[in-house]
């Protein structure tokens, strides 16, 4: 295990890797990836899972497989999620809230956002799940072991992820159980793989590259609600 942050170590394996989209931030911080609290109120979040529940106007989850080209395809087995799209008003309080915050993500990770992609809303109903994957990379496995990353977007150095419901024991129309965020390669001090337990409202920021290699576990029960976006940046 190599220590990347005060708190988080990686497999080793990562650092035999050829990763050419290898970034990492400081690694006197506490954790290698941002959390920040309350980025929609509780109100906010409720407001957009009652509209995500009324709206059957979503697509099925496209996921990135590379073949000879870069083709784009449903694959359930990969990911069972559905995407929606937020309407202008939502749209607008995203964007707006995410200005707010853009300078701290930008100081965080030392780079400078260059553009973002369309924010994606994705629910997660019982037994959905998303596999393991990284954000800006394909992952090449031989005789079924992992061998190196590929990277398929230079398009993607941050990922954000914002939650509008949260993991809680016991669920309501605004929670769910399971569905944890796992970074598949990160560990804490203990050995333990680093989870991390959505709270609607709180966004994790983390860069796309193979280090955050990341899946989603399957929901047990309730509704899973999250608004992904990824941003290109400028990289000293
Ligand atoms: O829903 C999440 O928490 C993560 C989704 C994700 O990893 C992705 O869309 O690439
Ligand atoms: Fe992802």
């Amino acid at each position: 295990m190599t220590q990347i942050s005060n708190e988080v170590f990686c497999e080793d394996f990562l650092l035999d890797f050829d990763i050419q989209t290898k970034l990492l931030p400081n690694p006197y911080y506490d954790l290698p990836f941002l959390i920040i609290e309350d980025f929609f109120t509780q109100k906010e979040c409720e407001l957009i899972n009652e509209i995500i529940k009324d709206d059957d106007d979503f697509e099925k989850a496209q996921v990135l497989i590379q073949e000879a080209v870069v083709t784009s395809k449903t694959n359930e087995k990969i990911r069972k999620t559905n995407i929606y799209k937020l309407d202008n008003i939502l749209l607008n309080l995203y964007n707006e809230r995410f200005n707010s915050y853009q300078k701290q993500i930008e100081d965080y990770f030392k780079l400078a956002i260059s553009s973002s992609t369309n924010v994606q809303v994705l629910e997660y109903k019982k037994d959905s799940f998303y596999m393991m994957h990284s954000d800006d990379s394909s992952m090449l496995f031989k005789d079924e072991k992992l061998v190196g990353f590929v990277p398929v977007t230079n398009e993607r150095k941050v990922s954000t992820v914002l939650f509008t419901t949260s993991c809680e024991d016991e669920i309501d129309k605004n929670s769910f159980q399971g569905g944890e965020l796992l970074f598949n390669f990160l560990y804490d001090i203990n050995g333990n793989q680093i989870k991390v337990k959505p709270k609607a409202g709180n966004m994790v920021v983390f860069l796309s590259n193979p280090y955050f290699t990341h899946e989603v576990l399957k929901v047990k029960q309730g509704r899973r609600i999250s608004l992904v976006q990824w941003h290109n940046a400028i990289v000293n």
